[in-house]
């Protein structure tokens, strides 16, 4: 043993010794064993790894790039290009985007499986670094991880903000918008003029989001029009999307350094806040009476006094900013986008409109306005906003969730820590649910339960489970009026030359949460009632 013993250390010296009278040769050697011991080394990790993914069947995925993977399969309509790689890789699909991994479900089965047996496994929101900012790092409900700040967020915007008596509380503000915007378009029907209803149905709903939420008059606001249309697609731009860094880790951010992109989304930050700081701090002024209904912050700022709950998050002028960002997102845009979509399908099936106007006009006769409580009577009309959500949902993919643990959909495997996203767009679309879908077709619906529920996985436009938007009534009532009395008070043409089959039906691209008509919708109004 000794001898063994004294072998060993004659041998080290003996090499310490030729590494002090040839060093380069001392490193060659060391380096040999480096690689002698890494490549077995590097073949046992391999092995485990490939041992760990025959175990797990992955869903299958379109060949990839290096560094950016998938990321060039893309395309500028998301929902578009994801639809067209599910119908040959499956209604499962994990793609990369540079290194984060997303699954895109594309069936209703699917879509049970992630959003029902799997809901709590899949309702955490993933953290971006736009929302962050924008969400004054999380603290609003959309983006909120879920957990007990959530829970709390949700309880509120359930039973205070967004509750049937609190969305029938601002039933005068829809009724008075509504019926000053048909006052303006009965103007253009006397001089012929058309009206380009995009523009008119965005400063409808953001009116009614502003007397609603700030207790401000839109027009003539420090966001009147044109800029605040701009803050809107700027902020959805930036609460949807990645920065480059997020997908490419240590060159990606680079290039977000040349685009500018933190510079940016400082800007729109700075310029939201402003705005909601100011219309909080109008709400505090010892002056302020409220005057008949209370608004959205007012309602905030009495939670925030009121607050008592031992446990619970305290409420802050932040968190306050934070839901009214929310607010700003799910209440403008999507209400607008599906009444320009419905009037679209319209004008290009006359028919339908005539079917609509002749329900419409039976049952309000010359009364001069539709009012909320005549909704229930017109089911047609909600027939056509249902057709209008299956296939123009303005949320085409569900907001990216992010996987807290291993589960099993349509037998693959999927990990904790993926991002995964519902194409409702792709599965309203699918001849599997619907007879000859891309048909604009409203009387599908005609004894039919279908809702809006989330409990149908083929028809998601509001989303399922924990997370089902919490909007719905009032996004759905601010279309179905807007939509009755464009269709009560007015006939509608095409302007001089334009035939049914020119108007531009695409979707505009930009990257964002929510996807509206890419061009204009023009229409020359006649007055029905003169
Ligand atoms: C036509 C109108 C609307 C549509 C199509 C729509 C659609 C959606 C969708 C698809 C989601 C995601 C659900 C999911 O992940 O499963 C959502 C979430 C949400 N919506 Fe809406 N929405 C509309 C109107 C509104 C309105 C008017 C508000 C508020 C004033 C609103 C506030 C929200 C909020 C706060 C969330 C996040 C819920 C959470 O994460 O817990 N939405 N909406």
């Amino acid at each position: 043993m000794m001898e063994a013993i004294g072998f060993k250390v004659k041998k080290i010296l003996r090499e310490l010794r030729f590494l002090q009278a040839k060093p380069q040769m001392a490193l060659y050697n060391l380096l040999m064993w480096f690689l002698l011991l890494l490549i077995p080394l590097l073949f046992l990790l391999k092995k485990i790894v490939e041992v760990k993914e025959i175990k797990l069947q992955l869903p299958p995925s379109p060949p990839q790039l290096p560094i950016i993977r998938n990321l060039h399969q893309l395309g500028a309509l998301p929902h578009q290009s994801f639809m067209k790689l599910s119908q040959k890789y499956g209604p499962v699909m994990l793609l990369k985007f540079g290194h984060i991994p997303l699954v895109i479900i594309s069936s209703a089965e699917a879509a049970r499986e992630v959003l029902k047996i799997h809901d709590l496994n899949t309702c955490n929101r993933v953290q971006l670094t736009g929302t962050r900012k924008l969400t004054y790092n999380y603290l609003d409900l959309a983006f909120a991880p879920y957990g007990d700040y959530w829970r709390q967020m949700r309880k509120i915007c359930v039973i205070e903000l967004f509750s049937s008596k609190r969305v029938q509380s601002f039933r005068f503000i829809r009724e008075g918008e509504v019926a000053s915007l048909m006052d303006t378009i009965s103007q253009s029907a006397s001089s012929a003029t058309p009206v380009d209803l995009s523009e008119k149905m965005f400063a409808l709903t953001a009116s009614i989001v502003f007397r609603m939420a700030f207790g401000q008059i839109f027009q003539g606001s420090d966001l009147d029009n044109h800029k605040f249309e701009k803050l809107i697609r700027a902020t959805e731009y930036f609460m949807g999307g990645f920065t480059t860094e997020e997908c490419i880790p240590y060159a990606g951010w680079i290039i977000d350094r040349l685009n500018g992109y933190h510079a940016k989304l400082e800007k729109v930050f700075h310029e939201l806040d402003t705005f909601f700081e100011k219309a909080i701090n109008d709400h505090l002024k010892p002056e302020r009476k409220i005057q008949g209904q209370e608004d959205i912050i007012d309602v905030m700022l009495k939670i925030e006094k009121d607050q008592i709950k031992p446990g619970e998050a305290q409420i802050t002028k932040d968190n306050i900013k934070a839901v009214l960002l929310d607010i700003f997102l799910g209440g403008v845009d999507t209400s607008a986008i599906t009444v320009v979509w419905a009037m679209s399908e319209l004008a290009r099936n006359p028919r339908l409109m005539k079917k609509a106007q002749e329900e419409i006009r039976n049952c309000i006769g010359k009364k001069g306005r539709v009012t909320e409580d005549d909704i229930d009577q017109l089911p047609y009309l909600k027939m056509i906003i249902k057709e209008t959500l299956r296939l123009h949902p303005p949320a085409p993919l569900l907001p990216p969730r992010e996987t807290t643990s291993h589960f099993k959909v349509n037998g693959y495997d999927i990990n904790p820590k993926n991002l995964i996203q519902v194409n409702v767009w792709a599965i309203g679309r699918d001849p599997k649910y619907w007879k000859n879908p891309e048909e604009f077709y409203p009387e599908r619906f005609i004894n039919n339960s279908i809702d809006f529920k989330g409990n149908n996985f083929e028809y998601l436009p509001f989303g399922s489970g924990r997370r089902i938007c919490p909007g719905i009534h009032i996004g759905l009532i601010t279309s179905e009026i807007a939509l009755a009395n464009l269709l009560y008070c007015f006939d509608w043409k095409l302007p001089n030359g334009m035939k049914k089959e020119d108007i531009n039906m695409e979707e505009a691209s930009g990257g964002s949460l929510v996807i509206s008509k890419k061009t204009a919708l023009n229409l020359v109004p006649v007055n029905y009632l003169q």
